[in-house]
């Protein structure tokens, strides 16, 4: 059956809570995969909104015009903004489909015992009537190989954050630091005590270099945050809390050569970095002043942005970045206070890369060598919040604030570099 575009009504098909079973979430959605018969969505993951526990009894999305439109205005964003910008092959197709309440609440129940703690401040939105079905990621590979073995898929779910550093131009003198220590490496001090921030460093990942990348591999796995998970089948083997053990060393350097070949090859992360430093080129510091101008002048309405305007905004970067001495500062506050919206969704997608099956460490009687078979998508592609702008200008301040408290001389800074 043809998948409906976007623009077409919700589709009704009849859900069976015990056929999805919980998949895992982030800090705004809950993702179910799909277990029952129905061939029409087999394969298919369910993505819901999630609201404060506080703010659920009568519903969140009560206060929203159009919750269906809403979630239309984020396929339409995820296929026609950030497509154009990394590739369509990257991005998954959408589709709406009506929910009902009693299904919200049993799929809540179900979820409760595995949900992760930190998550537990929030839970389905049981006012949402509508959900988004994704292609499930990890699906695809075929249960047995030409060996005739059973084959068990591995799924890498990368959050590569971000992999520019901004100019020294850009930043003020007291921010001189952003310029040379990453948001990633100083935010980690925000984040965590000294003795558990992470030795990864997105601008290795993005380096284009291999020694780099398989560093920057080598880091997350030893400190996976939400920055690195592993799959095997639907099955998660490392998470935010688990590390490689000593046992699994050998598979996971097998795993990790594959990931950072896949990694050099595709154009997928030359082309994030690359456009958020291009969307990001004022800084929220040069951002956060055009914000309080076009708000104050009334250019720009202080509520969230249409999908016209998300539309535009993509259709004159791209046209501005083709006439070579083009720059930021010819741009209205609002074109320039967009891109910058749209490079904060890069700098916060994470990548999944699926392999048929464990990757096995090459050997000089390999004779023929072998590309390794894969399939990789971008997920969490969403538009972010205007009215979030304010609060990335304090959590900015911040970063810089905790990171200098614990690093304040050059000597105890890290060399963070392109
Ligand atoms: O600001 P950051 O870099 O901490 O990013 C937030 C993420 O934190 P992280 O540092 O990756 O753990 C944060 O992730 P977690 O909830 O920490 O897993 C969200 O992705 C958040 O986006 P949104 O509010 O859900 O749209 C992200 O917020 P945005 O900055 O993308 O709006
Ligand atoms: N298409 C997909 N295929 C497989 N797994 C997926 C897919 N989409 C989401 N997931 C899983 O569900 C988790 C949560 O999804 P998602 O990243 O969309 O949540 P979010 O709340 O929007 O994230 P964030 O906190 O970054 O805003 C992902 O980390 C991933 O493990």
């Amino acid at each position: 059956m043809a998948v409906p575009s976007s623009v077409d009504l919700p589709e009704s098909i009849p859900f069976e809570p015990n056929d999805w079973n919980y998949k895992g979430e982030g800090n705004e959605n809950i993702v179910f995969s799909y277990r029952g018969s129905n061939t029409d969505i087999c394969g298919w993951l369910l993505r819901l909104s999630k609201c404060d526990v506080a703010t659920s009894v009568n519903g969140c999305t009560a206060h929203r015009l159009d919750d269906t439109q809403r979630k239309r205005d984020h396929a339409t964003y995820s296929t026609s903004v950030i497509g154009p910008l990394l590739g369509p092959e990257y991005i998954l197709p959408q589709r709406l489909v009506a929910l009902k309440p009693d299904f919200l609440r049993r799929l809540q129940v179900k979820s409760e015992p595995l949900r992760p703690a930190h998550r537990l401040h929030k839970q389905i939105d049981m006012s949402q009537d509508v959900g988004v079905l994704m292609p499930n990621a990890f699906r695809g590979a075929p249960p047995v190989s030409s060996s005739g073995r059973l084959r068990q898929s591995v799924t890498v779910e990368l959050k590569p954050k971000w992999g520019f550093m901004p100019s020294l131009g850009s930043v003020s003198p007291r921010n001189s630091v952003k310029s040379r220590v990453c948001r990633y490496c100083m935010h980690q001090f925000t984040k965590h005590a000294s003795q558990d921030v992470s030795g990864f460093c997105p601008l290795d990942l993005y380096s284009g270099d291999r020694h780099r990348i398989v560093r920057a591999l080598d880091s997350l796995a030893q400190s996976p945050q939400n920055n690195l998970r592993v799959f095997v089948d639907d099955h998660i083997a490392i998470d935010r809390h688990g590390k490689i053990s000593e046992e699994c060393v050998a598979q996971w350097e097998a795993l990790r050569d594959c990931i950072a070949d896949i990694v050099l090859k595709e154009p997928l992360f030359s082309r994030l970095k690359q456009c958020q430093r291009m969307l990001d080129s004022l800084d929220i510091e040069g951002i956060l002043p055009l914000y309080k101008r076009a708000v104050e002048s009334g250019s720009l309405a202080n509520v969230q942005p249409s999908i016209s305007d998300w539309l535009t905004a993509v259709a004159d970067f791209t046209q501005r970045t083709e006439i070579a001495d083009s720059n930021v500062a010819e741009v209205t506050d609002k074109q320039a206070i967009l891109e910058f919206l749209i490079s904060t969704t890069l700098k916060d997608v994470s990548v999944l890369i699926t392999l048929p099956e464990w990757p096995v460490h090459k050997t000089s009687l390999d004779s023929v060598p072998t590309e390794p078979q894969y399939a990789i998508a971008v997920i969490d592609s969403d538009p972010k919040k205007l009215a979030k702008i304010p609060n990335y200008f304090s959590k900015d301040e911040k970063i810089v604030k905790h990171y200098l408290k614990h690093c304040p001389d050059l000597d105890s800074q890290q060399q963070c570099s392109e």
